[in-house]
């Protein structure tokens, strides 16, 4: 698209149509990483093509992984059963998941491996998980706790058991999970410190090193136990991705559309999909919200509440600070630009003040998206029942999301030149 701004004119109808979400960014990722590290030819299709899924793709490239894109959802990954040592920093921008993963696949590698990315990310805390590599006794160092991280890897690692901190990210669990498999004994992985929230994206973890030939059993609520096999080669159809569909569902009942997502809410195995049940209640939002088992959804839910019959408190989120931006005061700042009332934060909860009287009404807001694609895709949901509301740094929903814009437009959504 192309614009540093985007003005989204209230349909002032429903939206209706097909509008599939591309493929799971988690499930791509994963898969991705793990064919890559399989020996033989993978062929991944229904996987997502965005910035995120191409900093993965590129830098396992650079490990001297050959990776094939005969079309728009698939790719075909061969790898040599070894990640190579690259030549130059792997830089991943602001991808959590490309990051955390690769920092622990690091640890297979014979030779030393940088993982870095954008502004944003050297802001993203990777120290627990690179403190969990230095306790196997691989050599890995991060200066200011987050990226960039130098792994200096010797191809191998012996540990039979990993205890991790998961309370930042659950992403150092999945990290430490998939790379497991790559050692030379069974390994114990075990949750350190407070329950992680997103307990989903482990299950996520574990379906996806099942399915290219991995044993891992979850042995009680906070171990894992991962047996040595490596990885096969195999072919994986991924999911579509459960995050984007939120805005389609929020965007069907703000306008009281009908809009066909091509795949059943039920038959979504990630966490965001437990959205589905509370947005099917909008007007009538719960007080309370936990948002620790779908965090990805906050930003919709959050949007959504804001037109709800009565006030929403959303608790559990606390971790939404450390993601692409600072999401709790993203939200915050964007929901009281657009009336000052209509959010506060309360330690780490975010209210969001309801107001279905919102809806018809002018309210003209420049919306900072703070480069975060989830930000500017929720707040585009206010967009259909408010005049006004102007999305900055549109094109960032490319982390995830590319042809978001395109997807409304398809639906009835018209936008105009912010003035
Ligand atoms: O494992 C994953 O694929 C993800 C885990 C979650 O992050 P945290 O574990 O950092 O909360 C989620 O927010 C992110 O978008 C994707
Ligand atoms: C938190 C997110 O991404 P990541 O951690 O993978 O960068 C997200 O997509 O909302």
């Amino acid at each position: 698209m192309s614009k540093d701004k985007l003005t989204i004119i209230p349909p002032g109808k429903p939206l209706t149509g097909r509008a599939v979400p591309p493929g799971s960014k988690s499930i791509t990722n994963r898969a991705l990483l793990l064919a890559g590290l399989a020996k033989g030819t993978s062929r991944l299709t229904g996987a997502l093509k965005s910035d995120d899924t191409r900093y993965m793709a590129d830098a396992l490239r650079a490990m001297g992984v050959i990776i094939d894109e005969p079309d728009d959802t698939s790719f075909v990954v061969t790898g040599s059963g070894k990640l190579l040592p690259p030549q130059v920093p792997l830089f991943l921008g602001n991808a959590g998941t490309a990051t955390r993963f690769l920092t622990a696949a690091a640890a297979l590698v014979d030779g030393t491996v940088v993982v870095d990315g954008d502004q944003h990310m050297r802001k993203r805390p990777i120290g627990p998980l690179v403190d969990a590599l230095r306790s196997l006794g691989i050599d890995a160092s991060t200066e200011t706790g987050c990226p960039p991280v130098t792994v200096k890897g010797t191809g191998r690692f012996v540990a039979s058991r990993i205890q991790i901190d998961g309370g930042l990210s659950s992403q150092y669990v999945s990290a430490l999970l998939m790379m497991a498999a790559g050692g030379d004994k069974p390994v114990t992985i075990e949750l350190l410190g407070e329950d992680i929230g997103a307990l989903g994206y482990i299950d996520l973890t574990t379906a996806a090193m099942r399915a290219f030939g991995a044993k891992v059993e979850k042995t009680s609520p906070v171990t894992w136990r991962v047996e040595p096999t490596g990885y096969t080669a195999a072919d994986f159809v991924v999911e579509p991705d459960a995050s984007a569909a939120t805005y389609l569902w929020a965007a069907e009942v703000l306008t009281s559309g009908k809009i066909d997502l091509g795949v059943a809410n039920g038959a979504f195995t990630q966490p965001d999909a437990k959205a589905y049940d509370l947005i099917a209640k909008f007007p009538h939002l719960p007080a309370v919200i936990d948002g620790s088992q779908m965090q990805d959804a906050v930003p919709t839910l959050a949007v959504l509440a804001a037109f709800n019959e009565t006030p929403v408190r959303f608790v559990g989120i606390a971790n939404l600070r450390v993601k692409e931006c600072d999401r709790i005061r993203a939200i915050s700042t964007g929901l009281m630009q657009i009336r000052p009332d209509l959010a506060r934060e309360e330690g780490d909860d975010l209210i969001v003040q309801s107001d279905p009287a919102l809806t018809g009404q002018r309210l003209p807001a420049k919306i900072d998206t703070f480069a975060d694609h989830r930000i500017a895709m929720s707040f585009a949901l206010a967009g259909l029942r408010i005049a006004g509301i102007t999305i900055l740094d549109p094109d960032c929903v490319g982390k995830t999301f590319p042809a978001y814009w395109r997807t409304l437009a398809g639906l009835g959504v018209t936008y105009a030149d912010a003035g």
